[in-house]
């Protein structure tokens, strides 16, 4: 179709069809379609309530946003806006008269005269008491807010756009893309924040049953010279799209990526810091992303414009496609693969359909399987039952792990820079460790470890990563929140776990994240590979952070001590010159010479000042000539301990091995920095990243 013109889609469902025959006259058997079945049980996929809903809403769409972008290795600038829509434009979006209350007593915020006497009553007696406590210095609490504030039925509104910069869809794809429940394209066995097909259709299925309006998806691929505009709603029963319009318009500016629209009930006062907070852990996680979040109302006050700036152009490689592995197939899969596979006979299959089969090894395999398998067999002709065995074989063989080159870890250096740039810590430390394997799956583990920083709590700070996605909800049954409190000693590598400002940082990224349930919320604490992976990854990061603090202390000390000494130079030249002043009256009076053997704090002082002299005597007449004041002393005792401190710094420094002066940090920028041309340096206190 050419730009501008618009059709119906042939997704659309006729009238009459939009109801699903349930069950025959004669069958107590009914069916839900997939969309059915999500929007009855929407809590399973993280749309709980009105305030969840936004949330995940904002969630699923920018996800949606990162892999597009990643995909075509593009740095994302990404814009989400939150637009709060007021109850009588929103009647007017849909096409509603506002219409005045008649009858007051119907509704469920009404109060009879009497109550609202009793409620008033008692709000002035809350007030009363709390000015009496504000004057007597007590602690006063918040006044409960007054019942009279909305009605149960009173919704609020919000229009929830996404713009990127990514790849866009293609036109015919969208209607399905959008409006039909468990479809996607992110189903291969790949490293991808989204995997069920669901999000997107889960916002629409939402937005269908609190506004009823629909959602709009504009979308231009590169270098596509029309932009596709789509408009549609989700048929539940069916589960396909019902399309309002669907068009090619002009695309002028040659725009790449897609942009979605809509527009749901939610609850901004209640969820606005999870949003805000998921947004920020992004911009850790992604720190080569530019993110510009707004939330929009007709309140002015309220507004909100956060942008996330980009901090490198440095992006994490694109992931990988794989095979599976043998040792995480099962029945089902195995049969789809010999549905699928193009391959001819058995060797072929098991060469190229799995990782680290190579052909010595399959052959192997299939002279273990047994007199009726042959490498020649026709991968077609294999049974039901043959392929019983292949899995049972398959579960008890050995098999190299998968390598983890088809991850895409954050990396230290971004993981790093996304901390240091989002809460600026006294001192940071990160890990990034190699590829382990649970149920034939690779994965791989990162961690940070702050200590102090603007905005953190006491204590620790956990921040979760799942293939680069911030887990928030959930906290406590996740195996970092698990680990981090109970089985790392953190009074061992010199922090304290409740008085520092602790930030406890893991990303773990795989083909398949173990999540529990469908809402992407946390991984579980009961599988022991990711466990110990998250264990030695802190604990590697605390091993680094305990050197910097152990050196932290003693530079403390020391200048605590040379404080301290400091300022006891005023007190102990004075009391010195007071004693030598009156030695030396009541000397001038016996006139007798006097060796200077006993007295341990003026040997002390004269050990060390420049003035040696044999004799007291002579000390004496510099005293009573005005050669040595109180000042002098002072001066002297106060280069003495600089003398100290340098000689004990220097020795330290020898014990540590610091050889040189402090350094500082530079930064080479390569003239051609092409992509994956670079090493990493790793040292405990930095990584350094160099581009050949
Ligand atoms: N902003 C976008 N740019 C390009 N393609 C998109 C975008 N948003 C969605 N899609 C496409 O629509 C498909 C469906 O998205 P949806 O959010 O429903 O599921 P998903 O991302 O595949 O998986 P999950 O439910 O786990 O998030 C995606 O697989 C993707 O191909």
């Amino acid at each position: 179709m050419e730009p501008g013109g618009s059709s119906k889609s042939q997704t659309e469902p006729k009238k009459r069809q939009s109801k699903t025959p349930r069950k025959p006259k004669d069958s107590v058997l009914e069916q839900k379609s997939p969309a059915e079945f999500f929007a009855e049980n929407k809590n399973i996929a993280g749309f709980d309530n009105p305030g969840k809903c936004l949330y995940t809403t904002v969630r699923e769409l920018v996800e949606n946003s990162l892999d597009s972008t990643e995909s075509i290795s593009e740095l994302p600038v990404i814009e989400i806006t939150i637009e709060d829509i007021e109850k009588s434009k929103f009647n007017s979006m849909i096409g509603l008269i506002d219409r005045d209350r008649v009858d007051e007593a119907l509704y469920d915020d009404y109060e009879t005269a009497k109550a609202r006497e009793k409620r008033l009553a008692k709000e002035a007696r809350a007030q009363e008491i709390q000015a009496k406590n504000a004057s007597v210095g007590k602690k006063v609490k918040e006044p409960p807010a007054s019942k009279t504030m909305k009605s149960r039925g009173e919704a609020s509104f919000y229009k929830v756009t996404c713009k990127d910069n990514g790849k866009g869809m293609p036109h015919d794809d969208i209607p399905n893309m959008f409006g039909r429940v468990l479809s996607g394209t992110k189903y291969g066995l790949k490293q991808t924040r989204g995997k069920f097909g669901l999000g997107a259709k889960m916002a629409l299925i939402w937005s269908k049953m609190s506004t009823g309006l629909p959602i709009e998806i504009s979308s231009s691929m590169k270098s596509q010279n029309y932009i596709s505009f789509c408009r549609l709603d989700i048929d539940i029963h069916r589960n396909i799209p019902h399309v309002h319009l669907h068009e090619k318009q002009d695309n002028k500016d040659q725009w790449h990526g897609a942009e979605i629209q809509v527009v749901i009930e939610g609850n901004w006062t209640t969820y606005r810091s999870k949003i805000l907070h998921y947004m920020r852990q992004m911009a850790v996680i992604t720190p080569y992303a530019e993110f510009l979040f707004k939330f929009v109302s007709d309140a002015s006050d309220k507004n909100v414009t956060i942008r996330f700036a980009r901090r490198t152009d440095v992006m994490p490689p694109v992931p990988l496609e794989t095979k599976h592995h043998p040792s995480s197939v099962d029945l089902l899969l195995i049969k789809r693969l010999i549905e699928e596979t193009p391959k001819q006979n058995l060797l072929q299959f098991l060469q190229h359909e799995f990782v680290n089969i190579r052909k010595a090894y399959a052959e192997r395999l299939i002279g273990e399987l047994g007199p009726e398998f042959s490498p020649k067999m026709p991968i077609k002709s294999i049974t039901s039952q043959q392929i019983v065995r292949i899995h049972q074989l398959f579960r008890q063989a050995k098999f190299d792990d998968p390598s983890g080159d088809c991850l895409s870890p954050a990396g230290e250096y971004n993981l790093r820079l996304g901390i240091i740039k989002e809460l600026h810590p006294d001192m940071v430390a990160t890990y990034s460790g190699s590829a382990r394997v649970f149920e034939g799956h690779p994965f791989i583990v990162e961690a940070g470890v702050s200590v102090g920083g603007k905005d953190v709590k006491q204590g620790l700070n956990i921040f979760r990563f799942a293939n680069r996605i911030p887990l928030l909800f959930e906290q406590g049954a996740d195996v970092v929140t698990r680990t981090a409190l109970k089985r790392i000693n953190w009074s061992g590598y010199k922090i304290n776990q409740t008085q520092d400002k602790i930030g406890v940082f893991v990303s773990i990224v795989s083909t398949k994240i173990p999540f529990k349930g469908t809402g992407k919320e946390y991984i579980g604490d009961d599988i022991t590979e990711i466990a110990s992976a998250v264990k030695s990854a802190i604990q590697q990061c605390c091993i680094q952070l305990k050197t910097k603090i152990v050196k932290k202390i003693q530079a403390r000390e020391q200048q605590e001590r040379k404080r301290s000494l400091s300022m006891y130079a005023d007190n102990a030249a004075t009391a010195a010159y007071n004693v030598l002043e009156a030695m030396e009256k009541s000397q001038a009076s016996k006139k007798q010479r006097y060796e200077v053997k006993d007295a341990e704090m003026h040997k002390e002082i004269l050990t060390h000042s420049t003035v040696r002299k044999e004799t007291l005597r002579e000390l004496y007449e510099e005293i009573s000539a005005g050669a040595i004041t109180k000042e002098m002393l002072r001066e002297k005792l106060l280069q003495h301990v600089e003398q100290v401190d340098y000689e004990m710094a220097l020795e330290y420094a020898t014990h540590s091995g610091v050889s040189e002066e402090p350094r500082e940090a530079i930064f080479i920028q390569s003239l051609e920095a092409a992509e994956d041309n670079f090493m990493d340096l790793h040292s405990p206190a930095f990584v350094f990243r160099l581009f050949c």
